[in-house]
């Protein structure tokens, strides 16, 4: 039995006091069932309303999430001086409350890794716990079927965008050089709910992922929030067995702002740890990311040409919650 100290009893009468005890959860975020007939469509319908929709019946075997999601916890389980054997993120490696470059704190800690499963990234494995072989075996499997489900979705939104070169997208996943990269999150209970409050801390502050789709799957603990278009941010149902897809800026631009990036972030308040996986698809380095020319009837572009490089370069010197697209607009006149 666990007995609790009087300061942890303290503690959970204060977390009792201030977690609402529901949360309102938003009931109409876009399902899209691959298994049927009219999905590119509602694909297509859902990026333009929301930039961020849920796919169910996605093909990924179960086997590869609960593998990884056991080797994550493994891993987050491990004594804070193991993890920071793969730290400090330069970008890419463990992670711990700072999140990239330019001071954004949240509650999380984190490991960021390429997804090639030959690049160094990976290497920052080969440091840690007991069987780093099936760390890495459960990645490559996860990342190899999530990689390919995700080129199928995006060969149905090319199909409802009526683009005649059905793999526009997913040949930039494909691509051997696609920079795309994946990450693993770990939101711990709040220990300490006053710190929170007092530095108004959250799991990952507000912002819109830079690439071109991120592929979400989390465990069954709530936290994730997405800003509608009328600004008005929604909690979002957790669902493990599903996916849920975040349209990134480079779609925002190669659609010509047809479909937008959709703002979200994490809050912590939840008395469950939060794990989720991310798969964020991106172009090879060298790719100019401009909008289509079979969506340009004759509209010209809302952006200025930049390649993939530039924009990830121009990023990394953001801080998480700015406008990153805001440098690549073009004044249009009226
Ligand atoms: C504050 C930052 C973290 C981030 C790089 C950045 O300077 C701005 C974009 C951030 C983001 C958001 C989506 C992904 O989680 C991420 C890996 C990415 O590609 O862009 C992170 C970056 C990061 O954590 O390094
Ligand atoms: O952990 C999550 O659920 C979302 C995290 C996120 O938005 C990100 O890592 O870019
Ligand atoms: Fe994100």
């Amino acid at each position: 039995m666990v007995v609790l100290s009087k300061p942890a009893i303290e503690q959970c009468s204060f977390i009792r006091n201030c977690i609402p005890t529901t949360t309102t959860f938003y009931t109409g975020i876009p399902i899209i069932d691959l298994s049927k007939p009219d999905s590119k469509n509602l694909i297509v319908k859902a990026c333009e309303d929301f930039g961020f929709f849920k796919v169910i019946n996605h093909g990924v075997p179960r086997q590869f999430i609960t593998n990884l999601e056991s080797e994550a916890i493994k891993f987050f389980s491990l004594p804070l001086s193991e993890k920071e054997k793969a730290g400090p993120p330069t970008p890419m490696g463990y992670g711990n409350k700072s999140i990239g470059p330019n001071g954004d704190i949240g509650w999380v800690e984190y490991l960021l890794l390429t997804t090639n499963p030959d690049s160094c990234s990976h290497k920052f494995l080969s440091v840690l716990g007991e069987n780093p072989e099936m760390f890495r075996s459960a990645l490559n499997d996860y990342i190899l079927a999530v990689k390919e489900m995700t080129c199928e979705v995006l060969e149905l939104m090319a199909d409802g965008l009526k683009i005649p070169t059905s793999n526009v997208f997913s040949k930039l996943l494909k691509d051997e050089k696609s920079d795309s990269v994946f990450r693993l999150n770990h939101y711990p209970p709040c220990p300490d709910f006053q710190a929170l409050e007092d530095s108004n801390m959250v799991g990952f502050g507000e912002h819109t992922d830079p690439q071109i789709i991120s592929v979400l799957r989390s465990n069954n603990a709530s936290g994730l929030q997405i800003s509608l278009r009328n600004g008005n941010w929604i909690s979002v149902p957790p669902d493990q067995d599903s996916f849920f897809f975040l349209v990134g800026d480079s779609l925002q631009v190669m659609t010509n702002g047809r479909f937008q990036s959709v703002r979200h972030r994490v809050l912590t308040n939840s008395l469950k740890s939060r794990v989720s996986m991310i798969y964020f698809g991106g172009p090879p380095l060298s790719e100019k990311i401009t909008p289509l020319p079979a969506l340009m009837k004759g509209e010209t572009s809302l952006y200025k040409e930049f390649t993939w490089l530039e924009y990830k370069t121009s990023a990394y010197n953001t801080k998480l919650a700015d406008n990153r697209l805001g440098h690549f607009e073009r004044i249009v006149a009226s």
